[in-house]
C-alpha cells in the first residue's frame, strides 16, 4: 500500500458477514476509474484528501469484488469503497462503489426534468466508464444530448401538446376524434416518446457492455420504465387541464415536479436504506420511486447475479409494484377524462326553458320581428316528435314533466338527414349577472343546404356553434345531427362536423401549410380522399408558416384542415372577417364546389355574403331568433322600401307632393344640415320618386342622391332598432 492510501486504509475486520446495513439489492452505483497519468493520480489523492471522511480503501479487495466492497461499507456507514487493483505512481486500477444516496440523488434528478440530458447523466457514465475513460465518456454525454435533441419528433408531438394545452377543441372536431381518443393518442405518443427515450440509454448501455444493461437487467427496467412513461404523460395531461399556454405549462410541470418527484426522490435517497421494500412499492405512484426500485433491481440482477426470482419477488417487490403502477395508471386515466372539459356530454332537460320574452308593441309592429319564426319552431317540434322513439321514458321526457335523460332517440322517421336544433337554452352564469346566450333555439337545417345564422356582437351565434359541435354543454334542449342525438351518440355526432372558429382557432403559428395539413391527416378518424393543397390553391404557400399568411390565406386553409375529416357537416364561424371581396367570393365559390353534398351552418357579420350565398338565414337577437327564412322571401318583406342618402336639403313640400302621390317619406336623420338620410315606402312606383329627384337635382335645390341600403341589410337594421 502507497503513501497515498496509508493514511486512508481502514483495516477491516475479517469474517465479517453478516448484518450489513446496506445489502445487494440496494441502490448501487459503480465507477471504476482507471488512471495512468501522474496528474490524474494528483487529482484523485486532491479528491481523497477533502473526501476522507467518506470513504473506505481496500488493496485486499479488486474491482471484481465489488459485493464484498460494499458490504464492507455497510458495516462502516461509508458512501464510497475504493477496492485496489493496483497503484503505483503512474498508475491506479480500482473500483469506486457508490452507495445509495448519492446515486438516488441522480435519479431524482432526472425526474424534475423530461428532457433527456438528465437521463444521459444517470446512465452514461456508468456504461460508458467502463469501457472508456473519463473524458471520452463526458464527449459521449454531450454528443448523446445534442442527438436526443435533435431527434426528439417535434412536429406532430408538439403540436399534439400544444393543442391540448391551448384548449383547441376545434382540433378535436376537425379531427373527428372523441374525448377518450383524443387523450388515447396523446398519451400513447408521449409515453411511447419517454420510453423510447429510456430504451435507447439502455440500448447504448448494452452496447458499451455494461453489466447492469444485460438482457436479464432489461427485465426489471422495461416494464417498469414502459409503465413510468405512461405515469409521466398521464401526470403531464392532468397538469394540461390547469394551463393556457405552453409557458404556463412548463411552470406548472416544473413547480409540480419538484414537489411530486424530485423532493420525494431526494427523501427516498436519504432514507432509501430504511424504507421497507413493500412501502417502496406502493410508493411506485410517484414515478421517482418506481424507478429506483427498478434500477436497484437491475443492477442487483445486471451486477452481482441476483436471481430473477429474488429480484422481482421477496427483495424488491417488482411484480407487486407492476401490478399497482398499473392500477395507478388506470386511476390517472380516470382523473385525465374527469377533468378534461373539452368535449362534453350534455344530460340537459328537453323542454324549453322560460327564458323567451315575449315580443314588446315595437316588436309587434314590425313587419319583419318574428317573421317565419313560428314555422320553423313548428318545424323543429313535428321533427323531433317523430322521431322513432323506442324508450318509454323519452316519451314521458317529450309529453311529461322536465326530466333528465342520458339517451335520445336514435333516428328521424321524417327526414333523417340535416341538423335539427330543439329548444337550446345555453346560460352563461357569473357571480354578477347571467347572460342568456342562447334561448329556446329551434332550428331545422335541411341536408346538403347552406344555412346562416346572422346577429350584431354578442347576440349568441358562437355559443350555438359550439352546442352543435359539443364544445359547450347546453342547459336544454337537444341536437340532432343526421338523426343521431348529441345526448346519446355524441361520439358519433362529433365525427360527423367540422368546424372554423372564429380567429383561425385551430392553426398552429409554428407550422407551414402543409405541416397543418399533414397534422389533421394524421390524427382524423375518416381522412378525406382530397388533395386540398391543390383545391384550396394552397400550393405556392406551402412552406410558409400559419404565422407568414395573409388573413385569407389563413382561413383558407383553417377551412381545408376542418375538411381533412369528410364531414358531412361543415360549421363556419365567421371565416370570412378580414377577408376581401375578392377573396371572400373565391372562397364560398369553392366552399360551393367542394360542399356539394355537406350541410353548412355559417356565420358572419357580412350581409351581402349572407344574401348572396345562404340558400336560408336566421337572425339571432339577444339569444333568441328572431327571424328565419329564405334569404329572397325575407328581402321581398322590404320590396318596395328604400333607403336613400340625399346630399343637399330638400323642402318640406316634397315630402308632401311624395304623399300626395302615395310613397312614404320619412327623413330619420340630418347630417350637419347637408346631408339627409331618407327611407321611402313605395308600392310599384319607385321610379317616380327617383324623377322627382332627378328634378330637385338638376334645379341645383340638392347636390345629389344614392341609394344607401339594399333591401336585406334594411331587415337586419329594422331588428336592430326593434330589439333595442
Ligand atoms: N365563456 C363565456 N362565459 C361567459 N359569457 C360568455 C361566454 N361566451 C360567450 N359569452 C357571452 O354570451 C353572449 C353570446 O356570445 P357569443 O360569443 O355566442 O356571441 P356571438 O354572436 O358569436 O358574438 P360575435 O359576433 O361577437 O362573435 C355574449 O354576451 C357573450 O359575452
Amino acid at each position: 500500500m502507497s503513501l497515498l492510501f496509508d493514511k486512508l486504509y481502514i483495516i477491516l475486520p475479517s469474517n465479517s458477514t453478516d448484518n450489513f446495513p446496506i445489502v445487494v439489492n440496494q441502490q448501487m452505483g459503480e465507477y471504476a476509474l482507471q488512471y495512468n497519468k501522474s496528474q490524474d493520480i494528483q487529482e484523485l489523492q486532491n479528491f481523497m484528501d477533502i473526501h476522507s471522511n467518506y470513504y473506505l480503501v481496500s488493496d485486499s479487495l479488486s474491482s471484481n469484488d465489488t459485493k464484498d466492497m460494499t458490504d464492507y461499507m455497510g458495516q462502516h456507514g461509508a458512501n464510497i469503497g475504493i477496492a485496489v487493483d493496483e497503484f503505483s505512481q503512474k498508475k491506479f486500477v480500482g473500483v469506486f462503489v457508490v452507495s445509495s444516496i448519492f446515486f438516488s440523488m441522480l435519479a431524482a434528478h432526472m425526474q424534475i426534468s423530461n428532457k433527456l440530458v438528465y437521463i444521459t447523466i444517470i446512465a452514461m457514465p456508468l456504461a460508458a466508464q467502463e469501457k472508456f475513460g473519463l473524458l471520452q465518456t463526458f464527449t459521449l454525454m454531450i454528443t448523446m444530448s445534442f442527438s436526443f435533441i435533435i431527434f426528439s419528433p417535434q412536429g406532430y408531438f408538439f403540436q399534439f401538446a400544444k393543442a391540448r394545452i391551448e384548449g383547441r377543441k376545434d382540433v378535436v372536431a376537425f379531427a373527428g376524434l372523441s374525448k377518450l381518443n383524443w387523450h388515447v393518442t396523446w398519451n400513447f405518443l408521449t409515453g411511447m416518446l419517454i420510453f423510447a427515450q429510456y430504451m435507447i440509454l439502455l440500448i447504448i448501455g448494452a452496447i458499451f457492455g455494461a453489466r447492469f444493461c444485460s438482457i436479464t437487467s432489461w427485465l426489471a427496467y422495461i416494464p417498469t420504465l414502459l409503465l413510468v412513461s405512461f405515469q409521466v404523460s398521464l401526470i403531464c395531461d392532468i397538469l394540461q387541464n390547469f394551463c393556457n399556454t405552453m409557458e404556463n405549462y412548463e411552470q406548472l410541470f416544473g413547480t409540480f415536479s419538484s414537489l411530486f418527484f424530485l423532493l420525494p426522490a431526494l427523501a427516498g435517497g436519504f432514507f432509501i436504506d430504511r424504507i421497507p421494500k413493500l412501502l417502496l412499492a406502493f410508493l411506485s405512484i410517484i414515478p421517482s420511486f418506481a424507478l429506483m426500485n427498478s434500477i436497484s433491481v437491475g443492477f442487483n440482477i445486471g451486477y452481482f447475479n441476483t436471481s430473477i426470482s429474488e429480484g422481482f419477488m421477496s427483495g424488491n417487490y417488482i411484480l407487486l409494484q407492476l401490478v399497482l403502477q398499473i392500477v395507478y395508471i388506470a386511476l390517472l386515466v380516470y382523473i385525465a377524462l374527469l377533468l378534461d372539459k373539452s368535449l362534453m356530454k350534455s344530460t340537459s332537460k328537453i323542454q324549453p326553458t322560460n327564458v323567451t320574452e315575449p315580443p314588446t308593441e315595437k316588436q309587434k309592429q314590425s313587419s319583419v320581428y318574428g317573421f317565419g319564426v313560428e314555422k320553423m319552431i313548428t318545424h323543429a317540434h313535428d321533427a323531433y316528435i317523430n322521431i322513432d322513439i323506442k324508450e318509454t321514458d323519452n316519451k314521458k321526457m317529450l309529453h311529461g314533466d322536465y326530466q333528465e335523460i342520458d339517451y335520445a332517440p336514435q333516428t328521424y322517421t321524417n327526414g333523417s338527414q340535416g341538423v335539427l336544433i330543439y329548444n337550446v337554452s345555453k346560460d352563461y352564469k357569473s357571480k354578477k349577472q347571467v347572460i342568456h346566450a342562447n334561448k329556446n333555439v329551434n332550428l331545422l337545417i335541411n341536408n346538403n343546404e347552406i344555412f346562416g345564422v346572422l346577429g350584431p356582437n354578442g347576440s349568441g351565434k358562437t355559443t350555438l356553434c359550439k352546442a352543435v359541435m359539443m364544445a359547450q354543454t347546453i342547459d336544454s334542449g337537444d341536437i340532432v345531427v343526421n338523426g343521431l342525438s348529441i345526448r346519446s351518440d355524441f361520439k358519433e355526432v362529433q365525427k360527423k362536423i367540422g368546424i372554423c372558429l372564429q380567429n383561425d382557432a385551430g392553426l398552429f403559428e409554428e407550422l407551414t401549410v402543409t405541416e397543418h395539413l399533414q397534422f389533421y391527416k394524421a390524427i382524423c378518424t375518416n381522412p378525406s380522399e382530397i388533395d386540398f393543397l391543390a383545391q384550396f390553391q394552397l400550393e405556392e404557400h406551402k412552406d410558409k408558416r400559419a404565422k407568414e399568411l395573409s388573413g385569407g390565406w389563413k382561413r383558407r386553409l383553417s377551412v381545408a384542415c376542418a375538411l381533412q375529416n369528410n364531414p358531412d357537416i361543415l360549421i363556419l364561424d365567421e371565416i370570412t372577417s378580414g377577408v376581401d371581396a375578392v377573396a371572400r367570393e373565391e372562397l364560398w365559390k369553392l366552399l360551393k364546389e367542394i360542399c356539394r353534398d355537406k350541410t353548412i351552418i355559417a356565420t358572419t357579420h357580412t350581409l351581402h355574403e349572407a344574401q348572396t350565398y345562404f340558400d336560408r338565414v336566421a337572425f339571432i337577437m339577444n339569444g333568441q331568433i328572431v327571424c328565419c327564412g329564405k334569404v329572397d322571401d325575407i328581402t321581398n318583406l322590404y320590396k318596395n322600401k328604400i333607403c336613400l342618402e340625399v346630399r343637399g336639403l330638400l323642402p318640406k313640400s316634397f315630402f308632401q307632393e311624395m304623399k300626395e302621390l302615395g310613397i312614404i317619406v320619412e327623413d330619420n336623420q340630418v347630417v350637419g344640415q347637408r346631408i339627409q338620410m331618407l327611407e321611402a315606402q313605395c308600392q310599384d312606383n319607385v321610379e317616380v320618386l327617383f324623377q322627382h329627384l332627378n328634378e330637385y337635382q338638376e334645379h341645383k335645390i340638392i347636390e345629389s342622391f344614392s341609394i344607401t341600403q339594399r333591401q336585406f341589410d334594411q331587415v337586419f337594421y329594422e331588428l336592430i332598432r326593434v330589439c333595442e
